[in-house]
């Protein structure tokens, strides 16, 4: 089907609904409509080359055309192209993916409830964590603490333990037995606290939220290690001990969102590691398949999985493509690939610190109130002010401009109101990374002239 790229716009504007799109701005617009990607790069229908600094939506980290993922998709697909997990059965992919996420995760992580996305993970640790109080005999114990501005996924659940007031406004959210408490955010919210004293105050809020609730009503505690999709925040090096000490302290569960964290993004296999926290249960997706296939994944910490597998008796949860075959098998070619390229290390000890360097030393820019990052996520914060960090009105939407000035000039940003966010590809170069920043800078000063006009 040869189209035009117009003639593409024509029929995705006729016939699809975009995810969180204004359907009609974009239909005036006209979609990019793009066809083919290879390593970091991303091709459109008119033959230009963006330098994909979002990894796709965070998920794409072993870079685009690898073919082993292929092969290993092919091959499966070939052997076994679907089958169920509800049977009482399973399949070799599925078994096997299983006992290697219980190999990489920490140590207490070694059973897996698969899933087809990080918001089904959401829902179902929402239901699993429940269903646990109730086979240990406190069926009270409902209430799932999050934060303000936390990303946990789209479906009801995951919108609902999200903390994203826009969500929420649409469809009745949050559902009951979900609060929010604020979030870990210092630039935004530091109100002139040191980094490790707002650290301790913002954990601090889950001691006192517990307190109001009462323990015998609160089941866990969930939280992004850095918070993605609402701008990564990176919380202050006091924060997650803080709330590891308030968790164990009242016996709730912790649960770590590392959709976008997980598979080596901050420098580690997981950042539940890098922080320093025991999650009871861990949220994967994303880039457990480089986004090749949908999958996610829930591990579950031993201290769960002995009641659920002991006291639980039926789970009554669970998705068509839990654990799909294929998905299966590409996570494990995936898997394996970031062992076999030493892709944690990496990002660890040489691109992770590279990109990180060559980064900040945007904060120079005039636009710039702080540049932030861990491994290869890093985010910059677009003022009026430097010194005040007054921000650009809002009217003046600051960080979209700034996000298609980096499209037109051939490089993927992501904005978050006047946030400005990177998440690359693990695979980047240092000279991609020159390429990557070279262009954000370029971007920046368009913005700058955009916005004194
Ligand atoms: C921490 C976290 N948890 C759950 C989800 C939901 O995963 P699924 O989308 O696979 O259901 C996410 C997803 N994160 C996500 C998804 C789509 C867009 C953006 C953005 O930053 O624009 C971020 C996420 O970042």
């Amino acid at each position: 089907m040869k189209q035009t790229t117009r003639e593409w716009q024509q029929l995705d504007a006729s016939h699809h609904l975009h995810p969180f799109t204004d359907f009609q701005a974009l239909n005036k617009k006209g979609s990019r409509i793009i066809t083919k990607a290879e390593g970091v790069y991303l091709e459109d229908s008119d033959g230009r080359r963006i330098l994909d600094g979002m990894a796709g939506l965070w998920c794409v980290n072993l870079g685009y055309g690898r073919q082993e993922l292929v092969d290993a998709a092919t091959k499966q697909m070939q052997q076994l192209p679907y089958y169920n997990l509800f049977f009482q059965t399973s399949h070799p992919p599925a078994a096997e993916l299983a006992t290697l996420l219980a190999e990489i995760t920490p140590p207490h992580l070694n059973h897996v409830f698969f899933t087809g996305s990080g918001s089904e993970c959401n829902d179902t640790v929402l239901r699993m964590v429940r269903h646990y109080w109730a086979s240990k005999g406190q069926p009270d114990k409902q209430v799932i603490i999050s934060r303000h501005n936390a990303y946990h996924g789209s479906t009801v659940a995951g919108a609902s333990l999200g903390g994203m007031k826009g969500m929420h406004a649409q469809g009745g959210l949050p559902i009951p037995g979900i609060v929010h408490i604020d979030q870990p955010y210092h630039f935004g919210e530091g109100e002139g606290m040191s980094a490790h004293e707002f650290g301790l105050a913002r954990a601090r809020q889950l001691e006192e939220k517990i307190l109001e609730l009462g323990v015998d009503k609160v089941a866990a505690f969930i939280g992004e290690p850095i918070q993605g999709a609402g701008g990564v925040i990176i919380p202050p090096d006091s924060y997650w001990p803080e709330i590891q000490r308030i968790c164990d302290k009242y016996g709730i569960l912790l649960i770590a969102d590392e959709v976008i964290c997980g598979f080596g993004r901050t420098g580690h296999w997981f950042a539940s590691e890098g922080f320093g926290i025991k999650p009871d249960l861990m949220c994967l997706a994303k880039g457990i398949t480089s986004g090749y296939l949908p999958m996610g994944a829930v591990m579950v910490g031993d201290r769960v999985a002995r009641v659920l597998v002991e006291e639980g008796g039926e789970f009554n949860h669970g998705f068509t493509y839990s654990g799909h075959p294929v998905a299966c098998a590409v996570a494990i070619a995936n898997i394996q690939l970031m062992q076999s390229e030493s892709i944690v290390k990496r990002v660890h000890d040489s691109i992770g610190p590279y990109l990180q360097r060559r980064w900040s030393e945007l904060a120079d820019h005039p636009l710039v109130g702080e540049t932030r990052g861990k491994g290869l996520v890093a985010a910059l914060e677009i003022v009026q002010d430097k010194q005040t960090k007054r921000r650009f009105p809002a009217e003046l939407h600051a960080g979209m401009t700034c996000r298609e000035f980096c499209f037109n000039n051939g490089l993927v940003m992501r904005a978050v109101g006047d946030t400005m966010i990177i998440s690359p590809p693990l695979v980047i170069t240092e000279e991609q990374v020159d390429e990557l920043v070279k262009l954000a800078r370029l971007s920046l000063d368009l913005t700058a002239a955009k916005l004194q006009e």
